[in-house]
């Protein structure tokens, strides 16, 4: 650095670290109380009030995904048009499958990981005595009930002769249960929690959002359950984070049984693979500009794929996560835009 460059008195980085000051605490405090309200690691502990803890429980941040889902089914459908009755319709079926449904799925998922979060994350809603269980339990049967009478709504609204939404919701909250609850427990396994993982968050909304604007089919089912196999890479990326302690409890994800590198790659190979293959099949039925932009958009998940994840999968996770995803999730409502084009 340079003589002239304007360095601060007090910008000494480690005494910053040693004596904060007011600022950095009270925007540290903001940020982990957010982490808080958002269901995210690193959080705030102490929160008090009953109806943030019930949100904390709920999870808002992995809402997003589920909710992405919907839009791209809506546009695969090829009959999606900018009326207020279709924006009302569409946003009722991000209500049903983020904040009550994934609702549902995230706080079923924190009653039957109470002991082990009791270990590893005491500073939880339920381990750490914050809400009670029988308030837990309510909180599942309600946002399921509430989760089920939106889909049937749903299905009334779109004039569905079978209620395609209402079979999606019970089948979605089916497979969250047995992705948390003994005796499946699918989370203990690394290959099939994290399919469920990733279909649940590519196929199910996609397929809830395509059956309210037309018809739902196999194709559709198909291609979307192919698509999950990406998802099913993202899913091995949350892995990693949580390797020792998976270990010692004997839950088989993919960087226990093989090897932090060897999951790595496992990992980015099912993620370029399988988008790769959707824009394949995009060509095959003349989607080519939307398959071009598919590719395109690929390309920098390889770049981070290269630069942070595969370096140093168990440093660079979240960081990959953060640059790779959003192109990911572009990558999808293309493909979702290429399917309603072609008509399929
Ligand atoms: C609970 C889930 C992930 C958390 O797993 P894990 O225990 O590893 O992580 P923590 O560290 O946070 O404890 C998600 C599980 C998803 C589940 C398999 C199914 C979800 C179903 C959908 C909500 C259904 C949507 C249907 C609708 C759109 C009609």
């Amino acid at each position: 650095m340079s003589e002239s460059s304007p360095i601060t008195p007090d910008s000494n980085p480690s005494e910053a670290l040693a004596n904060p000051s007011p600022d950095i605490i009270a925007s540290s405090d903001r940020t982990a109380k957010t982490r808080q309200l958002l269901g995210m690691k690193g959080a705030a502990p102490g929160e008090t009030s009953i109806w943030k803890i019930r949100l904390q429980l709920m999870k808002p941040i992995t809402w997003i995904p589920l909710i992405w889902g919907v839009v791209c089914g809506a546009a695969s459908s090829g009959n999606y048009t900018w009326s207020l009755e279709n924006v009302l319709k569409a946003a009722t079926c991000m209500l049903l499958s983020g904040p009550l449904l994934t609702g549902y799925t995230q706080t079923l998922n924190d009653f039957y990981d109470r002991e082990i979060d009791a270990i590893n994350e005491p500073y939880r809603p339920i381990p750490s005595g914050a809400i009670s269980v029988p308030q837990v339990v309510t909180q599942i049967v309600l946002l399921f009930i509430a989760g089920i009478a939106v889909a049937f709504t749903l299905d009334l609204w779109a004039g569905h002769e079978f209620p395609n939404v209402t079979v999606l919701a019970l089948f979605g909250s089916f497979i969250a249960f047995i992705y948390s609850a003994p005796p499946l427990k699918l989370k203990q396994n690394g290959w099939l929690g994290n399919y469920a993982l990733g279909a649940s968050y590519i196929a199910l909304p996609w397929w809830a959002g395509h059956a309210l604007f037309g018809e739902l089919n196999w194709k559709i089912a198909v291609l979307t359950l192919i698509y999950s196999l990406a998802g099913l890479g993202i899913a091995i990326v949350n892995d990693f984070k949580s390797v020792e302690g998976d270990r010692q409890l004997g839950l088989q994800s993919l960087p226990v049984m093989f090897g932090i590198n060897t999951a790595a790659w496992i990992c980015v190979v099912m993620i370029d693979v399988f988008q790769g293959l959707i824009a394949a099949y995009l060509v095959t039925i003349h989607e080519n500009l939307y398959a071009a932009i598919l590719v395109l958009l690929i390309i920098p998940q390889i770049t981070f794929q290269d630069m942070y994840f595969l370096r140093d999968p168990l440093k660079n996770d979240v960081k990959y996560q953060a640059s790779a995803q959003p192109f990911l999730v572009l990558g999808m409502l293309v493909a979702g835009l290429a399917l309603g084009h072609a008509g399929i």
